[in-house]
């Protein structure tokens, strides 16, 4: 791996009272492409809030770039995009909009550059219909534009293939892999089978687990 760019150390969480890691050490460079994995309630949302300094951790540190990201938010969020579970995007607004809202206004993107990102989702012909009426892939694929018009160099994305189908599926993981290829970050959750060459694994989970009433569904 090449200098890391992103460095959690010795990160605990712990939620309600119990422990969903502890002393977790991650360090992410240019071309690292980061899979957490584990089963529900494991804690991989929680950890990409934490690296992305949306939730606190109960001990450890976030470094990016050598720095405290507490300390240092304005360098990091500019350097960081990060897609969460919800799409983000408003319903009342278009697509057009909402890229306008989230992309436009800090990158200063053209009209041209917005309408190239729908088209490239596979948006075109959508771009004028508030979010409300579009079904849940469309409006994932909304937020999945944001990736195309994106130039920080680290993403942080929570299940970004739900609702996706399978053309949408093969297009976003090519994109991941070029992404990483190219030299960006992009350390994701994911319970679609997702491979790629070179790309790490960090399970959560692994504690003890409690003992499985009989007919569990698990
Ligand atoms: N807002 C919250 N307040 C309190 N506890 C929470 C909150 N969100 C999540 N938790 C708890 O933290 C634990 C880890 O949740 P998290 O969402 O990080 O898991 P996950 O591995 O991403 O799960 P999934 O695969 O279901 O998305 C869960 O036990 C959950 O109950």
């Amino acid at each position: 791996m090449t200098e890391p760019l992103l460095e959690a150390r010795q990160i605990t969480s712990e939620r309600d009272d119990r422990v969903l890691f502890e002393s977790l050490d991650l360090s992410v460079g240019p071309g690292d492409l980061v899979r957490l994995e584990g089963p529900n309630g494991a804690g991989k949302t929680t950890l990409l809030r934490i690296l992305a300094g949306l939730f606190p951790p109960t001990c450890g540190e976030v470094r990016w770039r050598g720095r405290p990201i507490s300390g240092n938010s304005d360098g990091f969020f500019g350097d960081m995009l990060y897609l969460g579970h919800r799409a983000g995007i408003k319903s009342l607004l278009t697509p057009q909009e909402n890229l306008r809202a989230l992309e436009g206004a800090r990158r200063g993107y053209s009209e041209a550059c917005v309408e190239g990102a729908l088209v490239q989702v596979g948006l075109a012909g959508f771009e004028d219909v508030p979010c409300k009426q579009l079904s849940a892939g469309q409006q994932r694929r909304v937020a999945l534009a944001r990736l195309l018009l994106s130039d920080e160099p680290l993403w942080l994305l929570d299940e970004i293939f739900t609702a996706i189908d399978k053309n949408g599926v093969a297009a976003l993981e090519a994109m991941l892999v070029e992404r990483a290829r190219a030299g960006g970050m992009v350390v994701m959750t994911t319970h679609h089978d997702f491979e790629a060459p070179g790309m790490r694994r960090v399970v959560l989970g692994q504690a003890a687990p409690a003992p499985e009433p009989a007919g569990a569904f698990y």
